[in-house]
């Protein structure tokens, strides 16, 4: 079914996530200063941009790796019900790890994802979020790291998607549905 009209209207600026994204940068510098373990681990899609950013930042030996999750599809709304469709190509048994994630909104994908990957026995394992919703929360869910608090307003750009389009945008905007009766 095809998607009704929409605009797109700038919430954080690609400036403030720069800036933002070197404080975070200094903080997981400082937690993770001792290690040369640290394996960073991207879930896609929506973390390509936001993890591209902030590993160029971060100023230390890592490895990048990447895990497919999804429960959207092309909807507004989770299914709850997390897919890993893409698992990471490395080891992380005592590694530490950091997992990057674009948005925590219902809080199921990084639920899901953190207990399957904990599952794994990394020495340390810690989230970060560029952005939370904590008023959409339905399972009990909070990064470690967390890059902006946002409302309840379904969001795009910087990586993240509505129908797999709008990732390409270099700020995050606020979808705003255009009534044309
Ligand atoms: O806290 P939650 O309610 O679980 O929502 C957050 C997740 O939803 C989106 O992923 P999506 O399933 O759309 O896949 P994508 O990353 O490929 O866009 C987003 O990128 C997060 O991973
Ligand atoms: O606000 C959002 N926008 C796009 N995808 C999402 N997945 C969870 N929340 C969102």
């Amino acid at each position: 079914m095809p998607h009704p009209n929409y605009a797109i209207d700038e919430m954080i600026s690609a400036k403030s996530i720069a800036a933002r994204i070197e404080e975070l940068a200094r903080e997981i510098r400082t937690e993770f200063a001792d290690t040369d373990k640290l394996v960073v681990v991207g879930l896609l899609r929506g973390s390509f941009v936001f993890i591209a950013d902030l590993v160029r930042e971060l100023d230390l030996a890592v490895e990048v790796d990447f895990l497919e999750a999804s429960s959207y599809g092309d909807g507004m709304e989770s299914t709850r019900e997390v897919r890993i469709l893409k698992d990471l190509r490395g080891q992380i048994e005592g590694r530490d790890v950091l997992i990057v994630e674009d948005i925590v909104d219902t809080g199921h994908t990084l639920a899901h994802v953190t207990k399957f990957l904990g599952s794994r026995k990394p020495a340390r394992m810690k989230t970060i979020a560029l952005l939370d919703k904590p008023a959409r929360r339905e399972v009990d869910f909070k990064a470690s790291y967390i890059g902006f608090e946002i409302p309840d307003e379904f969001v795009v750009g910087y990586g993240i998607d509505f129908a797999q389009r709008n990732r390409n945008l270099p700020f995050i905007g606020k979808v705003r549905f255009i009534d044309e009766s």
